[in-house]
């Protein structure tokens, strides 16, 4: 059995990008919304309003060092040594604040995006587990559903919050910034007046328009060169995923790739892997040298610019140096503000790339959950296993097998056999009710637990105990009871390694690995137990040992078991036996019952 993180991934597909749910405005609503509305509410809401306060706060101090920035120049220009000692102390108490502000207003918004993050993971997390959801979506539906499930609820949730977060929070302070500082500049810059066509013009607050045709093309030439990176890192985070699947596939099995010598393939499709993210890696290297390009001009350029377009105002004498260095300042902070609003827009797609696939992954969950269920498996007040009708069908309706009416008494033991492939698995799914194609009725009685247990059993990660006990939670059973019966299934080498954690899928050979199951049966004490070929990599007298000890430890339990070897005929009283149908004959293969 496999790493949970193994198990829950699968491997993921370069085309993850495509993502054909197109979230509505509706569906983008309730995946924000209801944390907002929860019981988590107040906190929430308390958290974002003082972080969109420090940023007001953030604002104005801004506003405020921009008049300092005047007088300070103004200062050093007129010599004046008090005025100048004055402004320093000012300086001092202001960036105090917004050191502290700053701080603050980074600490608070990390602590909002992990109560959302955490609070939206566990509603996916129950949503994923309950009605089988994520046995569901694996099975037999690959293809239609979305992929990856792992990383919806890992990656997705964690790019969806902490982009919101940051699209509202930027947006306020942008907008307020830009409001602010516009306001400052048109006051500062004062009209243009030129001659042009025989006509003497006048631009009023001509710095403004200046700055924003200045972040309108810097901007914008810079969104549009780096536009194709928001693809390209998408694909990055896929190929990188793909890779480390890969990986974890060969730690997984390194045994068996061992044994089959399968290093060469190994290495040949993991380089595969690899080499499909040094491609991308080197468009993505392509793109941000241009990009760099464009940034770094901007950038450079956005130091002069204002200091060129006022310059005839300053020689000409109409504003003094500290004014010049105002109006430096503020188009400075107007053109950030207004970058923000062009740059969000790459923040804007990947933003909405995650909410599409949530939006698909939520879908898939309903649609997983509300699977058209022809089975009909209930509970009923009898102490009998009854079918009646039960037809099993592939996923695509094609017949598996014919329809079975048959009764399971109280403490009878059933042998399931036959060829290999023909359906005896899936019979037991449909009774655990994990086969939802065919139709008919199976009735369990409503007071009997019982208890599944596959040919690989799946050992959790932790302690030996908590392997023993599971489904239990760890610590349910004694260890004077788990002790006993790990001697009974012939694990008692085990018994002073209770409480060592460690991979146990690997630790234990698969023999051990199915008698461990058996101590989880005889601990956990179910009234059904349906074995599904559960010893079949154990020695036949260990077998024999531990079917005898079944209705001894447990008595009255019903035992339904699928098993190829004939020595353990003689522990069942029926045996349901598939015959594949004969020629011409449809319907899947029938079932024939004969005492044993
Ligand atoms: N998820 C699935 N999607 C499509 N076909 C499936 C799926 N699961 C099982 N099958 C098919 O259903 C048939 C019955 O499978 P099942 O596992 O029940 O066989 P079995 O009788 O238990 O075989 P074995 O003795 O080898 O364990 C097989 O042909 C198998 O390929």
């Amino acid at each position: 059995m496999t790493d949970p993180h193994a198990k829950s991934a699968t491997p993921p597909s370069p085309h993850a990008l495509d993502t054909p749910n197109r979230a509505s405005r509706a569906e983008i609503w309730a995946l924000i919304r209801p944390f907002w509305v929860s019981e988590e509410k107040w906190k929430a809401w308390a958290l974002l309003l003082s972080i969109i306060a420090l940023n007001l706060g953030m604002v104005y101090i801004n506003v405020r060092l921009n008049s300092w920035n005047r007088d300070m120049y103004d200062v050093l220009q007129s010599r004046d040594y008090a005025q100048f000692k004055a402004l320093l102390w000012q300086f001092s108490w202001l960036a105090f604040i917004f050191v502290a502000i700053a701080i603050y207003s980074v600490y608070l918004k990390q602590a909002l995006q992990i109560r959302w993050r955490y609070w939206m993971s566990q509603r996916y997390l129950d949503r994923w587990l309950a009605h089988r959801a994520y046995y569901r979506i694996e099975q037999g539906q690959q293809g239609r559903l979305s992929d990856n499930p792992d990383q919806r609820i890992a990656e997705d949730l964690q790019a969806l919050t902490s982009s919101t977060l940051s699209l509202v929070l930027g947006f306020i302070s942008s907008s307020v910034t830009l409001f602010s500082f516009i306001h400052i500049l048109w006051a500062v810059s004062g009209p243009l007046t030129f001659s042009a066509l025989g006509q003497s013009w006048v631009i009023p607050g001509y710095m403004v328009w200046f700055v924003i045709a200045y972040a309108v093309v810097g901007s914008g030439l810079v969104w549009w060169i780096g536009r194709p990176l928001v693809g390209l890192s998408f694909h990055q985070e896929r190929f990188e995923a793909n890779f480390r699947f890969g990986l974890i596939r060969v730690r997984e099995h390194a045994e068996a790739v061992a044994l089959y010598r399968g290093e060469p393939q190994e290495h040949a499709q993991l380089t595969a892997r690899l080499d499909d993210i040094r491609r991308n890696w080197w468009e993505i290297m392509r793109l941000t040298k241009m990009l760099n390009v464009a940034v770094n001009f901007y950038g450079q350029f956005a130091v002069i610019f204002p200091m060129l377009v006022s310059a005839p105002r300053y020689f000409s004498g109409a504003i003094s140096l500290g004014v010049l260095m105002q109006i430096s300042n503020a188009f400075g902070q107007v053109q950030d503000a207004l970058s923000w609003f062009i740059n969000a827009f790459t923040t804007l797609a990947s933003w909405k790339a995650s909410i599409n696939r949530l939006a698909g992954f939520n879908a898939d969950v309903e649609r997983a959950a509300g699977m058209p269920r022809h089975i009909d498996v209930a509970p009923h007040a009898g102490s009998a296993v009854t079918l009646q009708g039960l037809q099993l069908s592939f996923p695509d309706g094609a017949p598996m097998m014919h329809a079975l009416d048959a009764r399971v008494e109280s403490g009878e033991h059933v042998l399931i056999s036959g060829p290999s492939g023909c359906g005896k698995s899936t019979l037991m799914r449909a009774m655990a009710d994990i086969w939802p194609y065919g139709q008919g009725r199976i009735q369990l009685p409503q007071d009997a637990p019982a208890m599944f247990l596959p040919q690989r059993s799946y050992l959790p990660i932790g302690t030996l105990r908590a392997a023993l006990s599971y489904p239990a939670a760890e610590g349910s059973f004694d260890d004077a009871l788990i002790t006993r019966y790990l001697g009974l299934c012939r694990l008692a080498h085990l018994a002073d390694r209770l409480d060592v954690a460690a991979n146990w899928s690997h630790a234990l050979s698969p023999g051990e690995q199915q008698r461990l199951a058996f101590v989880r049966v005889f601990l956990n004490r179910p009234r059904l137990v349906f074995l599904d070929e559960a010893s079949s990599a154990m020695d036949g007298q260990t077998e024999e040992v531990l079917y005898a000890a079944l209705p001894r430890e447990l008595p009255g339990v019903t035992v339904i078991s699928i098993a190829h070897r004939e020595t353990l005929a003689r522990f069942h009283d029926v045996r349901w036996h598939f015959v594949a149908p004969g020629e011409g004959e449809g319907g899947g293969h029938r079932v024939e019952m004969a005492p044993v």
